[in-house]
């Protein structure tokens, strides 16, 4: 069998210039799309997806701040330094770049953000909307997933999706974006015993374990989609996703590459989701204009 390669880079393209066009609306009404993202310390890893965003953010004719802070920033500080964006009027988005030293309070913090600009949709009032089906921003490396499947005409409704990896910015908000559509889910993790019984099964299956090629062709049905949310580096320092891509690559109908699967996306869906938090702000502002 020989298999699709899914292309995030280009599916991210297209979405982002439908994105675009939306920013062009707004800035004829006078809006500027505006990120803050905040960085602490000095990780080069975090630096370059940072330089990344802000990248994207720019060639889209949107507005991006970085907001740097020291490695031994105080939680307070960091705490201030969020309460102040969430009262910023040219600010739309708000993300806190994770990981945090371990010092700071990584669930405070991200608590601290206002919901109205948690455009990672990281915090509990997100996760919780997200959870009961309400509108809300949706974290953007599923979202992310849920549009690749989209826009490869692959139908979710009915199929046996099995999520590797448990975290809570993937692997359970991805469970639950494709229970939504009607998958029927199954969770596994480092506890599950005989891990390959379980993704055998799986339809679609998503890798987010963060071991670098973990998944074989053992643990794969043929014909399945196969979708690597992984990024990690390899002995060489290549990066490399959750699956060794050239051992499963001829057993999936369908496979996403590292680089250029699902990580374009996530950017792809960070542009979105500001985009629309600045397209509700706008129309909040009009409504009480009126009032
Ligand atoms: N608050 C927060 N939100 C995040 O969304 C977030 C975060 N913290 N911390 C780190 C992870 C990681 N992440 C990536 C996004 C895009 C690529 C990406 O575009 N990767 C390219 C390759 C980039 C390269 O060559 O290094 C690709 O897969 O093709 C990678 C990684 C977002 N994260």
């Amino acid at each position: 069998m020989s298999s699709a390669i899914i292309n995030g880079k280009e599916i991210g393209q297209e979405i982002r210039k439908s994105v675009e066009k939306r920013v062009e609306k707004l800035k004829e009404q006078g809006i500027i799309p505006g990120l803050a993202v905040v960085l602490v310390g000095e990780n080069p890893a975090s630096k370059t997806y940072v330089a990344n965003k802000q990248k994207s953010c720019e060639a889209i004719g949107m507005f991006s701040e970085l907001i740097k802070l020291p490695e031994d920033v105080t939680q307070e500080a960091l705490l201030d330094q969020i309460r102040g964006l969430n009262e910023r009027e040219d600010i739309h988005g708000i993300l806190v770049q994770l990981p945090l030293p371990k010092h700071i309070d990584e669930e405070a913090v991200i608590a601290t953000i206002s919901p109205e600009k948690d455009v990672d949709g990281f915090s509990p009032v997100s996760v919780g909307k997200m959870m009961l089906g309400q509108d809300t921003y949706l974290p953007c490396t599923p979202f992310g997933v849920m549009k690749l499947l989209e826009h490869s005409g692959i139908e979710v409704a009915g199929k046996h999706a099995v999520i590797v990896g448990r975290s809570h910015i993937v692997g359970k908000p991805m469970g639950q974006l494709l229970l939504q559509k009607d998958a029927t889910v199954t969770y596994t993790h480092s506890k599950t015993p005989d891990l390959p019984s379980f993704t055998k099964q799986a339809d679609i299956l998503i890798a987010a374990v963060g071991r670098a090629n973990f998944i074989t062709k053992e643990h794969i049905k043929p014909g399945a989609v196969v979708i690597d949310v992984g990024i990690n580096r390899d002995e060489n320092n290549k990066l490399c996703g959750d699956v060794d891509f050239a051992d499963v690559a001829d057993a999936a109908s369908h496979i996403t590459p590292v680089p250029g699967g699902v990580g374009p996306m996530t950017i792809t869906m960070l542009l979105e989701n500001t985009v629309q938090a600045a397209e509700k702000k706008l129309e909040q502002d009009k409504a009480e204009k009126n009032m």
